[in-house]
C-alpha cells in the first residue's frame, strides 16, 4: 500500500461553450516522507491535479487514496502553501498562525505552544503581535508555513510558494522549508516552473506533457543530491547533468519536438 495513490485520473472542464480535457491517464504512487515535484509546460494540468489530490475538484474519472482511504474534501490532513500567503491582514501573526487550529477545534495550550515554537524555529520570534503588512514577503511566507504545519497535515501541497519572492529569499526559504519538512517527516508535492528548484528539493520530479496533461517522464534524483540542502544541491557536481536532462525534455515538449 502506498501513502498516496493517484489512480487513473482523467479530468475534463465543461463550460457552456466547450470542454477542455486537462488531464488524462494520470497514475502515480507517492511514499510517506517523499518530496515530489510537478513540472511541465504552462497549461499541462499541474494545478488541476493538485486541486484533485486536495479534494477541491472531483475528477471526471479516477480515484485518489491517502493511506488507502478516498480523499473526499479539503480536510486537515492536507496543508496548502501557495504563491500568495493569504494571511488575514487585520489579524496579528500569532492570531494568523493559530487560526487553522481554532477552526478545527484543536487549539489548546499544547498546540499553541508547538505553533509558537515553530515560529521561533522559522526565525520569527518577537513578531507575534505584528500585523502581516509589517513583515517582508519572505517572513510572511514563513508565517504562512507555520500556520499550515500547526494543524499537522499528513500531506503538503506547495503551489509555486516561492515564485513571488526575490532570488536570495527564495533560496533561503527552499532550505528552511526543506529542513522543516524533513524534521517532521512530511510528504510534499511541489508545483513549480523552476527546474533547479524541483531538482534541489525533490526525491522525484514528475514531468507532464500538455493537451491533455499526461505524465511524460519521472526522474529519480541522484542519491547524492537527496540528503543535502537545496542550496548545496544546486552547487553539487551532480546537479548540472540532471538539470540538462530535464531541460532538454521540457524544451522538446514546449517546442513540440516530441
Ligand atoms: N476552471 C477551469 N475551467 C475551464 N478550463 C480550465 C479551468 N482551469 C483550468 N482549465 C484548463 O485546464 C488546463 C490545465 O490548467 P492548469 O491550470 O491545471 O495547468 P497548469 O499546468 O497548472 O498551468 P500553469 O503552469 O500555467 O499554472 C488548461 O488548458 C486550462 O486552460
Amino acid at each position: 500500500m502506498s501513502f498516496l495513490a493517484i489512480k487513473d485520473i482523467h479530468h475534463t472542464y465543461f463550460t457552456k461553450a466547450s470542454a477542455t480535457t486537462a488531464l488524462s491517464e494520470i497514475s502515480l504512487h507517492v511514499e510517506e516522507g517523499e518530496f515530489i515535484s510537478f513540472l511541465g509546460p504552462s497549461g499541462c494540468g499541474k494545478t488541476t491535479l493538485l486541486s484533485i489530490i486536495a479534494g477541491l475538484i472531483k475528477p471526471t474519472q479516477g480515484t485518489i487514496l491517502l493511506e488507502n482511504k478516498p480523499i473526499t474534501g479539503l480536510k486537515n490532513q492536507i496543508g496548502y502553501m501557495l504563491q500568495q500567503d493569504y494571511l488575514f491582514p487585520w489579524k496579528t501573526i500569532e492570531e494568523n498562525i493559530l487560526i487553522g487550529l481554532k477552526l478545527s477545534k484543536q487549539l489548546n495550550e499544547q498546540t499553541k505552544s508547538a505553533a509558537l515554537d515553530l515560529l521561533n524555529q522559522m526565525g520569527l520570534k518577537g513578531i507575534e503581535k505584528q500585523l502581516p503588512k509589517q513583515l517582508s514577503g519572505g517572513m510572511r511566507q514563513r508565517a504562512a508555513l507555520v500556520r499550515t504545519l500547526a494543524t499537522e497535515p499528513k500531506l503538503l501541497m506547495l503551489d509555486e510558494p516561492f515564485s513571488a519572492l526575490d532570488y536570495q529569499t527564495k533560496l533561503k526559504l527552499e532550505d528552511l522549508v526543506s529542513n522543516t519538512l524533513d524534521s517532521f517527516g512530511k510528504t510534499a508535492i511541489l508545483v513549480t516552473h523552476d527546474i533547479g528548484e524541483a531538482i534541489a528539493m525533490s526525491d522525484r520530479v514528475v514531468l507532464f506533457s500538455p493537451s491533455p496533461g499526461r505524465i511524460h517522464k519521472i526522474f529519480e534524483m541522484p542519491e547524492e543530491l537527496r540528503n543535502i540542502s537545496p542550496f548545496n544541491a544546486r552547487n553539487h557536481d551532480a546537479f548540472s547533468s540532471i538539470f540538462q536532462k530535464i531541460w532538454k525534455e521540457l524544451d522538446s515538449l514546449e517546442t513540440g519536438k516530441n
